[in-house]
């Protein structure tokens, strides 16, 4: 099978994904980073009285012009607590922010412009416009109003409407869940001893702190020895746990004993492609089995996170509803380039952000694809596309943010 261009394995991947049909209800504070699976109308008017914006004085208008006269104060207005008399002509209700404004008043003077006499009264000490301060009943929404279309992404903001528009629950797209199996006979779990010739297995953690960013659910198959029957077991526990992903790790290329291709053929998995275009990532395999999805990522740790954050976090992003992420952003080289070979090179990198404004991006020292320690200090993907020609320090280029929270807050 020759390489499939980067492009080519997202459009057939990612794009053609749409949202899981599967959904659920959830109260109010399970809501966040969730995708709307009903619109949402208010069952309330909010605010469903006129209300005063301020801490001062319920009155007519018409009282508060020059030459300002005393007002007496007939009673107060407090949030929770409404003066139910009228406010008549040469009268006043204290009123605090939130309370409902009282009958025959039309406007709220604030404190800070009202002289309390000895004698109790108040007395304006400038004019105030008619409705001044005031929050007409409905401002902000109206029963039966559509607040939130279905498919809208819950920010904290919309979490918070939905509170104030009378819900306690709402149905949601549920999160797709997505198996990991990593695979080798030289892994331990974190925390096991380390034998001779042993490593910790590391990648699955790294992926699925990326799936569940993506809005993914883990479900953690563990280890399977380099032995089909083990992959195999994998394979039928993701089925059987209902996963609409199963990813495996490692035990994707062409050695004696990377066994999952030969597993997922042996179980008729159809291979939709296998190698890619990239480096690190090359041997990256997708298919499907029935409506389980599958993800065969490479075992180098770099390898199976850049083509993670390639392809499988945004591929759980579209079946959890989310909007699609950019994915290449716009900045200047760091550091001169020497031609590229064939595969897109995904070079691991550092951004700096000039006082020009214009990120940068430096590569690391040391890219090869078994270094964590490089890996995790990056900041960014530097994309040098196949056979690109050597370019110059300062030349345009695009990049890929690893860690949208790090990447971004630091140098955006
Ligand atoms: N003759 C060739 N050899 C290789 C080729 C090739 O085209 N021809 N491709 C190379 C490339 S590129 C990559 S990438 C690797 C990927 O190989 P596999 O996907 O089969 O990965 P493994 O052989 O199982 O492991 C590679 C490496 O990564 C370590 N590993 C595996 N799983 C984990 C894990 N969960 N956590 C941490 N580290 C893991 C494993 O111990 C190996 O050191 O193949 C090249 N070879
Ligand atoms: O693609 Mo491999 O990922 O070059 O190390």
């Amino acid at each position: 099978m020759s390489l499939l261009p980067v492009e080519e394995a997202y459009r057939r991947l990612v794009e053609s994904a749409s949202p899981l049909a599967c959904t659920e209800t959830l109260p109010l504070l399970r809501l966040a980073r969730r995708v709307l699976a009903q619109d949402v109308l208010a069952r309330r008017t909010q605010p469903s009285f006129d209300a005063s914006a301020m801490d001062g004085y319920a009155v007519r208008s018409a009282d508060a012009t020059a030459p300002f006269r005393a007002l007496r104060v007939v009673g107060e207005s407090a949030a929770g607590c409404a003066f139910t008399g009228t406010v008549e002509p040469g009268e006043a209700v204290r009123i605090f922010t939130g309370a409902p404004v009282p009958k025959g008043a039309d406007a709220v003077l604030i404190q800070e412009q009202a002289q309390v006499e000895t004698d109790g009264t108040v007395r304006p000490t400038a004019s105030v416009d008619f409705r001044q301060y005031i929050r007409d009943a409905g401002i902000d929404f109206i029963e039966g109003e559509t607040l939130l279309a279905n498919g809208t992404w819950l920010t904290p903001g919309a979490i918070a409407l939905i509170a104030s528009a009378g819900h306690t629950s709402l149905k949601v797209l549920a999160r797709p869940k997505v198996a990991i199996l990593a695979t080798g006979d030289e892994l331990v779990q974190p925390g096991e001893p380390v034998g001779d010739w042993q490593i910790v297995a590391s990648n699955s953690f790294g992926v699925a702190a990326m799936v569940a960013e993506a809005g993914g659910e883990i479900i953690d198959c563990g280890i399977a020895r380099d032995r089909a029957p083990d992959i195999d077991a994998g394979l039928t526990r993701a089925i059987d746990e209902k996963a609409d992903i199963f990813v495996t790790i490692g035990g994707a290329s062409v050695g004696d004993h990377d066994l999952v291709g030969k597993v997922f053929a042996a179980r008729g998995v159809a291979l939709d492609f296998w190698k890619v275009a990239m480096r690190p990532g090359k041997p990256l395999m997708a298919g499907r089995l029935d409506e389980l999805t599958i993800v065969g990522l490479p075992g180098n740790p770099a390898s199976s996170m850049v083509a993670a954050t390639l392809f499988l976090a945004p591929l759980v992003r579209r079946l959890a509803g989310l909007p699609d992420r950019p994915l290449y952003r716009q900045g200047l080289l760091g550091a001169p380039m020497p031609e590229n070979g064939m595969r897109t090179d995904f070079v691991r990198t550092r951004l700096q952000t000039g006082e020009d404004g214009a990120v940068r991006v430096i590569p690391l020292p040391r890219q090869d694809s078994s270094l964590l320690s490089t890996y995790a200090r990056a900041d960014a993907l530097l994309v040098r596309p196949p056979s690109a020609p050597p370019a110059r320090a300062g030349e345009a280029c695009r990049f890929v943010v690893l860690d949208e929270w790090k990447g971004l807050a630091e140098h955006n």
